[in-house]
């Protein structure tokens, strides 16, 4: 069956947007044009709306298996759908953790089982991600792992990571990394700054980051592996970043959201909801997250959606868990704080959210072109809504942002030909 969706406005090369229709037929783009139409098609009507690849997230956790009270592969891609998201990798910080085949294909039919759109799942680098004993990379990419990772915790031992970093690249596999020392953290809950003072918080200093980022890459240099930080959050870890990327290391990036738009002086009191790993840094680290998004340093922007419950978010930053929702409020905020008030374009917004994160991994997806999946939002860029935690298709109520309002809000997800998300009318 042909769809044609009808009359949507879509940014070419330059930026500009033109009007166009798009065919899609056996979940593959077909045709996209202004005279688009095919006769006996279904047709969608776009109602003039910004048509924009579906959004691609390499960094997220649904929580399946193991922890379906806080989100499930079902909800969690869900939530993603109504956020504009069309691929997504889950983290394997699970229960099983997808470190053995048994466990990837566990994992893979739950998958196929209950996801709305594209989920590819990461492997583990190490058993149970206790940073131990390594994974067999061959076996784990044989049956899906679309690369490689322990997020939630960092790869304390430099030759762990340097053995996995040479399996990886004999199988062109991309080593992701949560980067945290494990004797830099010093049991704190935010930021090791100005605030955790105000607050008497115990403080995550950066070189807990920074270090382990420093470390790894020229642990990659020496294994010849393809690297990728996961949450960059510190000006030393970009300067890390970037001197590898002139040295020509093959290292890429991502940052997040919320350390594009929130800083260690805007937490308000000790409230769990703005608990992260990692912590919200000072003002000059977020200054320098967004020059390293503007000169290339770092390639995408990824959400890191973690949900928990309101009881594990209940009482204060000590004893809870870290972590923040993202899908269904990441565009809004970023094209509201960022694209509104002109410090980036829509395009590269949507780039960052889309194909440069798919091109990390070699992804075929993220882009709007014939003979692409047809895998496309709408966004309706007039749209101002107050964000609003309890109506999250998310499990997950753990957000800074409640109550923040937002324009640009994706209206329709459509992943591989089918709707998958519409807004209520
Ligand atoms: N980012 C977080 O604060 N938490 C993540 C783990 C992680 O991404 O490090 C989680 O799984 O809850
Ligand atoms: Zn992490």
């Amino acid at each position: 069956m042909t769809k044609v969706l009808q009359n949507v406005q879509m940014l070419n090369e330059q930026g500009e947007l033109q009007t166009v229709n798009i065919a899609m037929a056996e979940g593959i783009i077909t045709a996209i044009g202004q005279d688009v139409t095919v006769v006996g098609a279904e047709v969608i009507e776009g109602k003039g709306f910004i048509v924009a690849p579906g959004f691609v997230d390499v960094h997220t956790h649904l929580r399946e298996p193991g922890f379906e009270h806080k989100e499930t592969i079902a909800t969690g891609s869900a939530s993603a759908a109504k956020g504009g998201f069309t691929t997504i990798c889950a983290m394997p910080n699970t229960k099983p953790v997808p470190d053995s085949v048994a466990n990837m294909q566990l994992i893979n039919g739950l998958i196929k089982e209950s996801a709305v759109i594209r989920v590819l799942p990461y492997g583990s680098l190490t058993k149970d991600i206790s940073g131990e004993v390594r994974t067999n990379v061959e076996e784990l990419k044989a049956n899906g792992a679309v690369a490689f990772s322990d997020d939630g915790v960092g790869i304390q031992l430099a030759s762990t990571m340097y053995e996995q970093m040479k399996d990886a690249a004999q199988y062109d596999m991309v080593v992701v990394a949560h980067c945290e020392d494990n004797s830099l953290i010093y049991d704190g809950v935010m930021h090791e700054g100005k605030r955790n003072k105000e607050l008497d918080l115990p403080g995550i200093p950066s070189i807990c980051e920074s270090v382990q980022i420093a470390r790894d890459v020229l642990l990659a240099e020496a294994a010849g592996a393809r690297y990728h930080v996961c949450h960059v959050s510190t000006k030393e870890s970009v300067r890390a970043v970037r001197d590898a990327k002139a040295a020509g290391i093959r290292v890429t990036a991502e940052v997040c959201p919320h350390h594009l738009l929130l800083e260690e002086m805007d937490i308000p009191s000790d409230d769990a909801n703005w608990k992260m790993n990692p912590p919200l840094r000072g003002a000059d680290d977020k200054d320098s997250l967004h020059a390293a998004l503007l000169d290339g340093t770092i390639d995408c922007i990824a959400t890191d959606h973690a949900p928990h419950t309101v009881e594990e978010k209940c009482c204060g930053m000590v004893g809870a868990p870290f972590g923040i929702v993202g899908f269904e409020t990441a565009f809004p905020l970023l094209y509201t704080q960022f694209v509104e008030t002109g410090k980036w374009t829509l395009k590269q917004l949507i780039d960052w959210m889309s194909v440069k994160a798919a091109e990390i991994f070699d992804l075929p997806y993220g882009t709007l072109a014939v003979g692409a999946s047809a895998d496309m939002i709408l966004i309706d860029i007039q749209k101002e809504q107050t964000i609003d935690a309890e109506g999250f298709v998310s499990k997950g109520r753990n957000t800074p942002f409640n109550g923040w309002v937002a324009k640009g809000w994706p209206v329709l997800t459509i992943f591989e030909g089918n709707i998958v998300y519409q807004e209520a009318e």
